[in-house]
């Protein structure tokens, strides 16, 4: 699976062997090490928006190979479809500046459906106010 984000705000997966990869503040790759049913949690897109960018929704990958066979089941946490998400205004700074503009699933949807490309540029750089 190539490299992405989840668009969801929180990713519960049960991985059977070792294969997904996160990609860590130094742009390198780092293997998650299987743990016999163990549950991976991670955060998506719609929390690194509702945090205004304090938390980083994660890249990840998976990688198999010929001789493992592997199975993974991931449960994607999501708003409803057509629900604004924005920055809390809790979380924004002094200048109550939000970093990203709303969005909601089903405009998620409309941009993955009318962009072949929608693996080369994710969703939530879209969002942003300023490029990071
Ligand atoms: O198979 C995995 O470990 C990850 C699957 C995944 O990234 C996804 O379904 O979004
Ligand atoms: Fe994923």
């Amino acid at each position: 699976m190539p490299p992405h984000s989840d668009f969801s705000s929180l990713t519960i997966l049960l991985q059977s062997s070792q294969g997904l990869q996160i990609m860590d503040c130094n742009k390198n790759w780092v293997g998650v090490p299987y743990i016999e049913g163990a549950l991976i949690v991670q955060l998506g897109d719609q929390v690194e928006v509702m945090s205004n960018g304090i938390y980083k929704s994660v890249i990840h990958r998976v990688t198999v190979n010929k001789d493992v066979k592997r199975l993974s089941f991931a449960s994607l946490h999501s708003l409803p479809l057509h629900k604004k998400i924005s920055p809390a205004p809790e979380v924004l700074g002094e200048n109550n500046t939000p970093a990203y503009g709303e969005f909601s699933f089903n405009d998620f949807l409309d941009y993955i459906s009318s962009n072949d490309d929608f693996l080369q540029q994710r969703f939530i750089d879209t969002l942003k106010k300023s490029p990071s």
